[in-house]
């Protein structure tokens, strides 16, 4: 459990039920302030009926959001911190990315000179031109739509899906976008995406959500931890284990179910662990060295390979 107080975003069961249909059931999320929180899961999970929620666009059937301090009525207070895109971005075709952004910026009271170069920028749009909207490739539109989301400078962005669709340029393109805002602006940043892969180069957590149910909340070090290379031990007692394993002074190791233990470290010794099991009685199912695709965890946890 986290601390509350480095906390930027939390929900606690929140829930959206559409008809009988519970499209997100009991989620209790925790984001943590500076955070690029990538929010995974297949085609019709609940991402964006969540992040519609978190972003004021559909109200919970029930369960509580809290965000910079505020939950309920407070939330409306704060509505101006979070910018969104999401689905497609709402641009204006015949006009330029410039045209765009000084649409909102009127409707958000903002004249301050120098302010739409600057998103500009940021989103790497600065040589764009006269380019009416229109005539741009996918990924400039989601790199337009996120510099539409900076306007009024939010502390937290929530973006659905921006690399969806796009070509492996448009998506390194948007990505990098991602970082800079994280690093040069401090912003917190949940963005949500059916491929865990495209985003483990910039997440720092993720939540993993299927059926409308979030299955896991983990840091990236742990992601990478549970799919790095192993020594993987099968058996039915592994808290029996833990002795002989402190004893052979592995410290890298952890009992990862009711069945298993993982060992990441000194992996060529994996028949002298067997063996010392044995001898301590220990009866060992398995033993293997064993890596995974962040992919094949993904799809594993959420019920095998089938239309991820
Ligand atoms: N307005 C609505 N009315 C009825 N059902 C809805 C509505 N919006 C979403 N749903 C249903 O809720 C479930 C979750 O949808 P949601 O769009 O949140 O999933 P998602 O993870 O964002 O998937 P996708 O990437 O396909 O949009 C789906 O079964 C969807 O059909």
């Amino acid at each position: 459990m986290k601390a509350l107080s480095e906390l930027l975003l939390s929900t606690n069961g929140l829930t959206k039920q559409y008809g009988h249909h519970k499209a997100v059931d009991k989620v209790n999320l925790h984001i943590k302030k500076g955070a690029i929180y990538g929010f995974i899961g297949r085609n019709g999970a609940g991402k964006t009926t969540c992040l519609k929620m978190i972003s004021g666009l559909a109200r919970p059937t029930a369960g509580e959001i809290e965000m910079f301090g505020c939950k309920g009525k407070e939330l409306e207070r704060i509505r101006s911190r979070v910018g969104c895109l999401i689905e497609a971005p709402g641009l204006y075709g015949n006009m330029n990315a410039y045209t765009n952004l000084k649409i909102k910026c009127e409707l958000f009271g903002i004249r301050k000179k120098g302010y739409i170069e600057d998103i500009l920028e940021t989103v790497g749009l600065e040589g764009v031109g006269k380019k009416k909207t229109k005539h741009f490739s996918l990924g400039m539109k989601q790199r337009l739509g996120i510099g539409l989301a900076l306007v009024g400078e939010p502390d937290l962005l929530v973006l659905d899906e921006p690399i969806n669709g796009l070509d492996p340029q448009g998506i390194a393109e948007v990505r990098d976008t991602i970082q800079r805002l994280r690093d040069e602006r401090n912003m917190t940043i949940l963005i949500s995406s059916h491929i865990l892969e495209e985003l483990s180069k910039i997440a720092t957590d993720y939540g993993i959500i299927h059926n409308g149910s979030l299955l896991q909340e983990l840091t990236s070090e742990e992601l990478m931890k549970r799919c790095s290379e192993r020594i993987e031990i099968e058996l039915i007692h592994p808290e029996q284990a833990v002795p002989i394993l402190d004893r052979m002074g592995f410290t890298n190791y952890q009992v990862t179910d009711k069945s298993h233990i993982h060992i990441f470290e000194r992996l060529n010794e994996s028949a002298n662990v067997n063996m010392e099991l044995a001898k301590a009685g220990i009866l060992v199912n398995g033993i293997s060295i064993t890596s995974e695709e962040l992919e094949t965890y993904f799809l594993n946890l959420t019920g095998g390979n089938q239309n991820a």
